[in-house]
């Protein structure tokens, strides 16, 4: 076997980043870290544009490709853990009478304020997405289902005290409908119906007369503690409960 000769370090015209750097620049992202072409400065570039890639670039939130991404490894995780996870699904009531009254910047204004509130209104491990037009989610593991309720109707009450400035005197009221399921806990389910179950309830908010939250009701525990302890091959089954 003959030793191949070690390739050179690439440079920046045969990796072709100026493009990258322009969108970096456009989004506002700050210079990246070390000498251009370094490892840490490749690395940089890397970091920067996955995290590109999973963002809305009207509102800075998880965009739908991350938000489906994370529904899948937190269904994973609930049908492993057990633990409760909550997902909400909001859209914005009579938001096309936003757009055809003040115009289409002055919509993007109410979908940036809706946003900010999910972003301040929710806990560090709690996921909000824009996954649509005026269609927002939060994925809320680890929420207890006596508190799902008080969580969904956090963010609807924020919203609706929310006043949004359209104009130098001009400010607007925004409502949002909320619906909410939470993922089966110790079955393997799909994140696709799990979404499904959120969506029938945001329908029915909308349909019970919008700026409103409607959760599916949680049955209490279908699986027994002596059922976990069969489940994971172990006596001890308050360590589950
Ligand atoms: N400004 C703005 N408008 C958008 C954006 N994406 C979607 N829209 C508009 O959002 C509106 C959604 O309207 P509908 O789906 O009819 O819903 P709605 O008027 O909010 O009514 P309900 O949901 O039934 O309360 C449409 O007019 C879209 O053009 C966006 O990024 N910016």
């Amino acid at each position: 076997m003959t030793a191949s000769a070690p390739s050179p370090a690439p440079d920046r015209a045969t990796l072709r980043v100026e493009q990258a750097l322009q969108l970096l620049a456009q989004s506002g992202h700050p210079p990246l870290p070390g000498a251009p072409g370094s490892v840490a400065w490749l690395q940089g570039l890397i970091d920067a544009l996955c995290d590109l890639s999973s963002r809305d670039a009207l509102t800075g939130l998880a965009n739908r490709r991350s938000f489906e991404a994370a529904l899948g490894r937190e269904i994973d995780r609930v049908a492993r853990s057990g633990e409760p996870a909550l997902l909400l699904l909001l859209d914005i009531d009579h938001f096309k009478r936003v757009n055809d009254s003040h115009g289409h910047p002055v919509g993007d204004l109410v979908i940036q304020a809706v946003a900010e509130v999910l972003r301040d209104t929710v806990r560090p491990m709690d996921l909000p997405a824009r996954i649509g037009g005026e269609e927002f989610a939060i994925i809320l593991p680890n929420c207890a289902p006596a508190f799902g309720e008080t969580v969904a109707e956090r963010v609807r009450l924020k919203v609706e005290s929310q006043i949004v400035k359209i104009g130098p005197a001009q400010t607007l009221g925004v409502t949002v409908s909320v619906g909410g399921a939470y993922a089966p806990q110790w079955v393997r389910s799909t994140a696709g119906l799990w979404k499904e179950r959120a969506d029938l309830q945001l329908y029915r908010a909308k349909a019970e007369g919008r700026n409103r939250t409607c959760l599916e009701p949680t049955p209490v525990s279908l699986v027994s503690p002596e059922e976990k302890g069969l489940l994971f091959g172990t006596s001890n089954f308050g360590e589950f409960e």
